[in-house]
């Protein structure tokens, strides 16, 4: 009540999980057919790992990592297909790093930027900032500790999970040259070092958990869309005086 519509807070979806359970292309496709954004927090770490090579900073200064996110600009897209842009501290190139940040060697690199926590208190706002600035009706934010630190409040919150071998199955379909093998164990690596700094592997009081596991992709947008029809449904009156 009492809101005027440039201060208008977009209904966030919060969702969170493991490596390779669908938290992104799940949330992407769920936010197109709701006509909300999609933000990809991954991504922000996953960049970081990136200009931490460029510049040869050390990941494992936390520090150093911090000084590097003084100086950086990240920028990424809500809408339409995802586009991550970083410009390096004193360079003036805008560097589009949407693929590469999505490697296997970025990957194996990531959870020693991730475990800093300073670093998260940073990205975390620089998170809210982004949805705060949106300017859209809804945005989906997907990653590891947003029910639960980054909007705890979410009007809607879930944890999407499927079981390793499942999630292993699904990445190696995406990636070429490696084993199945491999990539379960890259996995199972990545998150027992992620969840040694927040967990993403149950859920949180209040957070409904959408296991995808013998679940189609369709199948795994339509529970979302459900989760959130459901609680929309509950609170009827709250979003109408949020939009
Ligand atoms: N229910 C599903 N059925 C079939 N394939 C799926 C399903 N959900 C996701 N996938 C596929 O699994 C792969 C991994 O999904 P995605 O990249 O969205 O996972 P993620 O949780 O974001 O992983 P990461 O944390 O490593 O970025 C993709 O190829 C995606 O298309
Ligand atoms: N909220 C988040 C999101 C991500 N991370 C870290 O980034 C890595 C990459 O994330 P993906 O979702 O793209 O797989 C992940 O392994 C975490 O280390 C995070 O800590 N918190």
């Amino acid at each position: 009540m009492g809101t005027t519509p440039e201060t208008l807070d977009p209904i966030l979806v919060a969702i969170d999980g493991p490596a390779g359970s669908g938290k992104s292309s799940v949330s992407r496709a769920a936010a197109e057919q709701m006509d909300f954004g999609i933000l990809d927090t991954g991504a922000a770490y996953r960049a970081l790992a990136w200009a931490c090579r460029e510049t040869a900073v050390d990941p494992d200064s936390e520090p150093a990592v911090l000084a590097l996110l003084d100086e950086w600009i990240y920028t990424i897209s809500l809408r339409g297909e995802q586009r991550v842009q970083v410009t390096l501290p004193g360079g003036t190139e805008a560097h589009d790093v949407s693929a590469v940040i999505r490697t296997p060697e970025i990957s194996a690199q990531v959870s020693r930027i991730s475990k800093h926590p300073d670093v998260r208190v940073r990205l975390n706002n620089m998170f809210r900032e982004i949805v705060a600035a949106s300017g859209l009706p809804g945005v989906v934010i997907e990653g590891r500790d947003i029910t639960t630190v980054v909007a705890p409040d979410a009007p809607v919150r879930i944890l999407m999970t499927a079981s390793p071998e499942v999630r292993a199955t699904r990445r190696a379909g995406e990636l070429v040259g490696e084993s199945h093998e491999q990539v379960l164990a890259d996995i199972m690596a990545r998150d027992a070092k992620d969840a040694a700094v927040v967990n993403f592997l149950t859920p949180a009081p209040g957070v409904t958990l959408i296991d995808t596991s013998d679940m189609n992709f369709g199948q795994s947008i339509q529970a979302v869309i459900d989760t959130v029809d459901e609680a929309r449904r509950a609170r009827p009156s709250n979003d109408k005086e949020q939009r």
